[in-house]
């Protein structure tokens, strides 16, 4: 059982509430000069990735309390209780364990008295058996032709994370070309569709229930179009794989169990991109890239389970990220990968985040009296300076950024990274310091405008500054340092969840609406008129009927 604090209700809590008062006078620029030595103390070395905290409205005040915090929500208790299998996801009655996905040690992690390893190895096996064929070509389509394509179809959890590590790897890939099919919109798998060859595609169907309405639908249009397309219900024992907890409906499906790889309801989706779920990974980048990104993963995990909490990465950023959520009232998190290849990063962490902390319940079952998880976005930059940045200078709100860059770029070409690299380090520095009216004004005299012209101009060219950001700086992009670099992620999330008091594995807020629209549905094969909705709901059906 996960401990049920309010974090409210903490001497931490009141004490920060105070100190809030001191620190929100006080400017990034002034906490520096006060403090030369604030990036030694504020930034954390792990593996081959540095992470910089130091440009956070923080002092050493606001990061004891800060931890205190969390010793009095009890977070030592909740790791132990994720890490020994406990079933923390207690309003769907299992335990987390995506860590025992990549757990690295022969360790035994048990459920419900069984040791689970064996079985994640096992299926690690089959995993790095049918990789090496596929990739290697040995394994044949039903004309006797190697796989060229692999179309993944899955969505959320089933699709984000493949997505997302794939490209992240790209520059690590093999000659197998990549699909992934998520969304119900017809377009998606149509356009898929025409790009490959039923004789030398795998099509994975990924889905942790096997039930999922898009992934089962865009499934079956697969195999439609696959039998229709020359081929026989008995090849499709060459051409699809399943990646499911459910081998009933799986093998109901057509697919043949020997072709399935089983994951547990101990993985919960959005965490299962080190599961089967993974297998398009391994499937792109080989699994010896897959295993090194698992080991990425497990020295995160180690960190996070081990570490002292003044200097445990998930820790910090967590409850810096609380710091802002809940007394700065930060309502945003930006993301801001400087990697083109990274350019899903969000996007994952958007689902990660947010279907694991948008929560307004707490462990108790009361409503929350304070603001849980943020809305998670970002774009990779440069681009996003291009687009919105503006509004993260000037703009009337604080967001809080994580900078995420490379130092070695695995494109050298010219000075595109050095180039790269000089936006990373100078968007940061902006935010922090700003620029001053006094700069503002020296700058537009040293252009020759008038006094009258320096007047009405000033205004809009200041930069308050202050605005907070997180610099994480890898040293290179593998699949080593990505596994750490998620998982971390995935624990800081895990930490806010503890500290929130809410529970963070469940995702009750996505069933409504499949359940109206699965009620929908069969109100949709006719032309009669609808009522049984609201007003708006009546009026939008049936307009679409009176259009289609
Ligand atoms: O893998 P499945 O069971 O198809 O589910 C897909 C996704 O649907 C959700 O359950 C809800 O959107 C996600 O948590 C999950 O990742």
């Amino acid at each position: 059982m996960l401990p049920t604090i309010n974090f409210t209700e903490t001497s931490a809590y009141k004490y920060l509430a105070d100190h809030f008062i001191d620190i929100n006078k006080k400017n990034l620029k002034e906490l520096f000069a006060e403090d030369e030595s604030r990036f030694e103390k504020f930034s954390l070395l792990f593996e081959e990735i540095l992470v910089d905290y130091s440009k956070n409205r923080i002092d050493d005040t606001t990061l004891a309390l800060l931890i205190q915090l969390a010793r009095e929500c009890k977070l030592d208790e909740a790791i132990k209780a994720m890490f020994s299998g406990e079933e923390i996801n207690q309003t769907e009655g299992r335990p987390v364990l995506h860590i025992a996905l990549r757990n690295q040690r022969n360790k035994e992690i048990l459920v419900n008295g069984k040791d689970v390893m064996p079985e994640v190895y096992a299926v690690l096996d089959k995993m790095e058996k049918f990789s090496n064929q596929i990739i290697s070509g040995s394994w044949k389509g039903y004309t006797g032709k190697a796989i060229t394509d692999v179309v993944n179809i899955g969505i959320g959890g089933s699709d984000l994370g493949p997505v997302m590590v794939t490209e992240a790897l790209r520059a690590y890939k093999n000659h197998l070309n990549m699909h992934f099919v998520s969304n119900i919109d017809g377009t998606h798998i149509a356009e898929t569709l025409k790009k490959v060859d039923p004789e030398t595609t795998l099509f994975l169907i990924a889905s942790k229930t096997f039930t999922t309405q898009e992934t089962m639908t865009n499934a079956n249009t697969a195999r439609d179009w696959f039998l229709a397309n020359g081929a026989k219900k008995e090849d499709i024992a060459k051409h699809f794989a399943a990646l499911s907890t459910n081998a009933k409906d799986v093998s109901a499906f057509g697919i043949d169990t020997d072709n399935m790889f089983e994951f547990w309801d101990w993985v919960g989706g959005r965490y299962s991109l080190w599961s089967a779920i993974g297998l398009p990974i391994a499937l792109s980048v080989g699994y010896d890239n897959f295993k090194q990104l698992l080991a990425g993963a497990h020295a995160a995990d180690e960190h996070f389970e081990n570490a002292e909490f003044e200097i445990n990465i998930p820790v910090i950023l967590a409850l810096i990220g609380i710091w802002y959520i809940n007394f700065f009232d930060a309502e945003t998190q930006a993301i801001l990968p400087y990697d083109q290849y990274m350019h899903r990063f969000a996007a994952y962490f958007q689902q990660g985040d947010m279907e694991s902390n948008g929560k307004h319940v707490d462990r108790n079952g009361h409503d929350v009296t304070y603001e849980t998880g943020p809305v998670i976005w970002g774009e990779p930059g440069t681009n996003g300076q291009h687009a919105f940045y503006q509004l993260i200078h000037q703009g009337t709100r604080i967001i809080p950024c994580d900078f995420i860059a490379p130092a070695q770029s695995l494109n050298p070409i010219g000075n595109h990274h050095p180039i790269l690299l000089s936006n990373f380090f100078a968007q940061t520095e902006a935010l922090m310091n700003g620029k001053t009216k006094e700069e503002v004004v020296a700058e537009l005299k040293k252009e020759g405008k008038t006094a009258e012209e320096i007047e009405k101009l000033a205004p809009f060219k200041v930069f308050e500054g202050n605005r907070p950001t997180n610099s994480i700086l890898l040293k290179k992009v593998t699949p080593f340092s990505l596994g750490s670099l998620i998982a971390l992620y995935e624990h800081k999330i895990f930490v806010q969840g503890i500290i929130w008091n809410i529970f963070s594995f469940d995702q009750w807020g996505v069933e409504l609406g499949k359940q109206l629209a699965k009620s929908i549905l069969p109100e949709l094969d006719n032309d009669n008129e609808v009522a049984s909705h609201d007003g708006s709901t009546n009026g939008l059906i049936n307009q679409y009927k009176s259009w289609r």
